[in-house]
């Protein structure tokens, strides 16, 4: 049901693979990717690290709450961001991190470009996320050109668009469900992704159900090393609504789990109207606008 694309196939611009993901995209909106550069033992390593960090003590996390910095970077607690209006905040723990502005840029302001903040009990965290993220938006990139030539545009269509990203990479931490959970509560409610594609690592744990059109749920899992891809709000929006971004939930099981997604949103100023439509949508203010509804921290009164 999920279509599964060789990715060293998609980089030949093997036929085959970019009509299948032309119908993924158009379609289901989802797919996953396998054979890319990155090996599942990098991925396992880079899984150990946020697991790492999500297990220490909470006094080792609190400097970095989002909640208390007001940054956009750092850790989110349980219950620090609501992506459905109608259900409730969700259980799940992250750690962000993304591009950083030197601080003589003026957008080095904007809080999409905000300094990253690094947890100090872990001495390699830093290196090592940063290296993945260098990775992950290698292939994030790659799988757009594919996007592209798959919409009848140019192979490097996208590539301008994605010189000073607000590419969020993060860490998902879902405990097992807790035994308080009603059915208002989830490790990630029902939601689309805002950005333009979202690139996840899984450690394989079940838990990703994605919605199907017509209704129903379809379980998507990947182990370390496949990569589970998606598109969000602005890539809709941008290809007039030939690319979906679909509804996708994490209910929670009786296992802990943790993903990886990476966000590759476009530069702030990026135009994301409709091709050829003469109107202007910037994306950072279509991001920004969904922080604010999304983190608690940030919501307003309703
Ligand atoms: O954990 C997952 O499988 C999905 C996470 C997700 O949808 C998100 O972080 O936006
Ligand atoms: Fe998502």
């Amino acid at each position: 049901m999920i279509p599964r694309l060789d990715a060293r196939l998609l980089m030949a611009r093997d036929a085959n693979t970019l009509d299948r993901l032309h119908e993924a995209a158009t379609g289901i909106g989802f797919f996953t990717v396998f054979n890319t550069d990155i090996t599942p033992k990098r991925m396992h390593a880079v899984l150990a690290q946020y697991r790492r960090f999500f297990l220490l003590p909470e006094a080792d996390k609190i400097d970095l709450d989002m909640s208390r910095t007001g940054a956009n970077r750092g850790w989110g607690a349980s219950g620090s961001e609501q992506v459905d209006p109608a259900a409730n905040p969700d259980f799940k723990q992250f750690f962000d991190s993304g591009f950083s502005l030197p601080a003589d840029d003026p957008r080095s302001k904007l809080a999409v470009y905000a300094p990253n903040q690094w947890p100090q009990a872990l001495p390699d965290f830093q290196s090592d996320i940063e290296h993945y993220y260098d990775q992950a938006r290698g292939v994030a990139m790659d799988v757009l050109r594919g996007i592209a030539r798959a919409i009848e545009a140019p192979d490097d269509y996208f590539d301008q668009s994605f010189e000073t990203p607000m590419a969020l990479l993060r860490g998902n931490y879902y405990p097992a469900r807790p035994a308080w959970a009603t059915a208002r509560d989830f490790g990630i409610a029902t939601h689309t992704d805002y950005g333009c594609l979202t690139l996840l690592a899984t450690d394989g744990a079940p838990g990703l159900e994605v919605r199907k059109r017509g209704g129903g749920w379809i379980p998507v899992s990947a182990p370390p090393g496949e990569f589970v891809i998606n598109f969000g709000e602005m890539m809709e929006i941008w290809t007039d609504g030939l690319v979906k971004a679909t509804p996708h939930r994490v209910i929670g099981t009786d296992r802990e789990r943790i993903s990886i997604p990476l966000f590759f949103n476009p530069s702030y100023d990026t135009n994301i109207a409709p091709r050829g439509s003469g109107n202007t949508i910037v994306a950072g203010e279509h991001l920004s606008r969904r922080f604010s509804e999304t983190y608690v921290h940030l919501q307003k009164p309703r």
